[in-house]
């Protein structure tokens, strides 16, 4: 495996080292940004081949695939004077940084000029890698596809190239939906406790309820409307809560929120 850099060493960047590393696997040389600092070390102590570079452009000269995973707030300082040789591969993992703008910064960087007037072509790839990936379990979006990008996202629970950056971005608001779902069972198991079950059984079977539906999503030869119906009663207490509360306007708020985010990521 080609040696494999990180500038921004956070969840999703600790994330993808902790996967490199998952079971027998753990040959590939990581190179790690100073920033993020704790993190860093404790990943570099733990796991053999993994270093903590002086900074951000020696993370790129040692490198043959850059993951840059900062904060987009971040952007401008983490790239700030970096040179990417061509010969490199990029891979930006920067919700609602596109890599028209990403190309921008690059060239600005590289030429030090105040306005952009040139693109370097060092080949830059979207990716959205989540946080199961350090247990190699989440598919890994990536635009444009790229062989050594989409064999490394692979090797790491599996990887969905889409032909453009619109597609791209529809699946990224997607991903804006996780935290959402776990603040959905939080709220029933609040629900429960309020209703005098013990926090922590009322933890407990909310977690055991949604596990089995978490497996259920492994059988692929049953369609989402399908499993739905299969969990269903007519006029049971399932159809019930389907119909009073993800109700149509329920429904549409959803779809409403996703759009704006959309619009937001474009
Ligand atoms: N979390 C997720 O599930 C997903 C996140 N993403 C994207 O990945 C990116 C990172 O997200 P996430 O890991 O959650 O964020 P974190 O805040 O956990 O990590 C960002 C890291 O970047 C470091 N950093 C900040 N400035 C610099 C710099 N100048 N040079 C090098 N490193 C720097 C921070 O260091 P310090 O702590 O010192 O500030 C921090 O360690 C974001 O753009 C996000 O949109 C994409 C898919 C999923």
């Amino acid at each position: 495996m080609k040696p494999i850099g990180i500038i921004g060493v956070g969840e999703i960047g600790r994330a993808i080292v902790e996967g490199l590393h998952h079971g027998a696997a753990g040959s590939a040389e990581v190179f790690l940004s100073p920033r993020g600092a704790r993190t860093a070390a404790e990943l570099s102590e733990r796991y053999e081949g993994v270093r903590v570079c002086a900074d951000n452009q020696e993370v790129v000269d040692r490198s043959e695939l850059v993951i840059i995973a900062v904060r987009r707030q971040d952007r401008h300082e983490a790239l700030a004077g970096l040179k990417v040789d061509e010969d490199r591969i990029v891979v930006n993992v920067m919700a609602g940084v596109g890599n028209d703008e990403l190309r921008r910064i690059l060239a600005t960087e590289a030429t030090e000029a105040t306005e952009a007037t040139e693109a370097t072509d060092v080949p830059l790839v979207r990716a959205i890698p989540l946080p199961a990936i350090r247990e190699r379990r989440s598919v890994t979006v990536t635009c444009p596809s790229h062989p050594e990008v989409d064999s490394l996202f692979e090797q790491l629970g599996g990887a969905l190239p889409v032909p453009d950056e619109d597609a791209f971005n529809v699946l990224s608001a997607l991903t804006g939906t996780l935290t959402a779902h776990y603040t959905y069972l939080a709220t029933l198991t609040s629900w429960a406790a309020g209703h005098g079950i013990a926090p922590d059984e009322a933890d407990r079977y909310v977690r055991g309820l949604f596990q089995g539906i978490g497996r259920s999503l492994g059988d692929e030869t049953r369609s989402l409307h399908q499993l739905a119906a299969d969990h269903e009663t007519p006029g049971g207490n399932n159809e019930r809560i389907r119909t009073t509360w993800f109700d149509r306007a329920n429904s549409e708020a959803l779809k409403k929120a996703l759009d704006g985010l959309l619009a937001d990521l474009k």
